[in-house]
């Protein structure tokens, strides 16, 4: 268990840029707007990006609490900590895995989370030894995939729902981002990643698709100013997309017991 955290759902994916970040800042507000205490834990070290999402100033500088700890950054009501509030992220991370590691962890430990429902993790892309290693050194409740309808995506998702299996922390289901575009002046629709591939593998792995999110200009747009789509729009469809993945997600984790399953891996 982690002080102050009642439920961590880490939300990965296999490839990189599929929009697991976008996801992520997003299912946080749409849990929050649920009316759950919501905390965002970026642990994509190498390529952080919650800040600006959250439209956390760049340098903004958590406070200090005692000699050990800090408390969170707070953005859209939520608590956010994450490595581009500690060091400058205009000079590139050259860590090797057990660095990597050990900075998550005290990110995770030594941040003073205010009494959350759900703690989501920000994972770094990928399914290697450093993902392999903090799904087993933390107590994850479930975990989100993401990925987009591409068969190279969904290789890599399915790498990833392995790997979660694995250290038996429970797969909650697929989101599957960027599934159609929409033309903004003719209404045109197309499936610029394929179709049904979060279908295929939910089957597959006998699992399900949370929900499917449109490839848009403003998930993007509002994203990168700070503004995620489910403060700036929460009337749209996106937002209410968002709203029906983050139901399934804390009636799948409450139904657990609050501490969840305690990931032991052997090597
Ligand atoms: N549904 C979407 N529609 C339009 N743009 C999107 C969508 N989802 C994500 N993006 C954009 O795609 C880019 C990559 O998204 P994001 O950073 O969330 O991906 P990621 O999987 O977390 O990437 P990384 O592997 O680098 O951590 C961002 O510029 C984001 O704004």
């Amino acid at each position: 268990m982690i002080d102050g955290v009642k439920h961590i759902v880490a939300v990965a994916s296999g490839k990189g840029g599929v929009g697991k970040s976008t996801v992520t800042v997003n299912l946080a507000l749409a849990l929050s707007a649920q009316g759950y205490r919501v905390g965002v834990l970026d642990a994509d070290i190498y390529g952080p990006s919650q800040a600006q999402m959250l439209g956390v100033k760049e340098g903004a500088r958590p406070k200090p609490a005692g000699e050990k700890h800090f408390h969170p950054m707070q953005a859209h009501g939520i608590q956010a900590m994450s490595m581009a509030f500690l060091v400058n992220t205009r000079e590139p991370m050259v860590w090797r895995g057990p660095m990597v590691v050990g900075a998550f962890q005290q990110l995770l430990t030594q941040t003073l989370w205010d009494n959350l429902d759900f703690l989501l993790i920000d994972m770094p892309p990928g399914t290697g030894d450093i993902q392999l290693t903090l799904s087993q050194r933390v107590p994850v409740s479930g975990a989100v995939i993401v990925t987009t309808p591409q068969d190279i995506a969904l290789l890599d998702a399915r790498k990833g729902i392995e790997m979660f299996r694995k250290v038996n922390v429970p797969v909650l289901g697929i989101v599957e981002n960027m599934s159609l575009y929409q033309c903004e002046k003719c209404g045109h629709q197309a499936a610029i990643f394929g179709t049904g591939g979060g279908d295929r593998i939910a089957e597959e792995y006998d699992t399900q698709v949370l929900g499917r999110l449109p490839l848009a200009l403003s998930i993007r747009e509002l994203a990168d100013a700070g503004h995620p789509s489910v403060v700036s729009e929460p009337e749209s469809d996106i937002s209410k997309t968002f709203g029906e993945i983050a139901k399934q997600v804390a009636e799948q984790v409450a139904g657990q017991s609050h501490d969840g399953p305690s990931i032991s891996f052997s090597e």
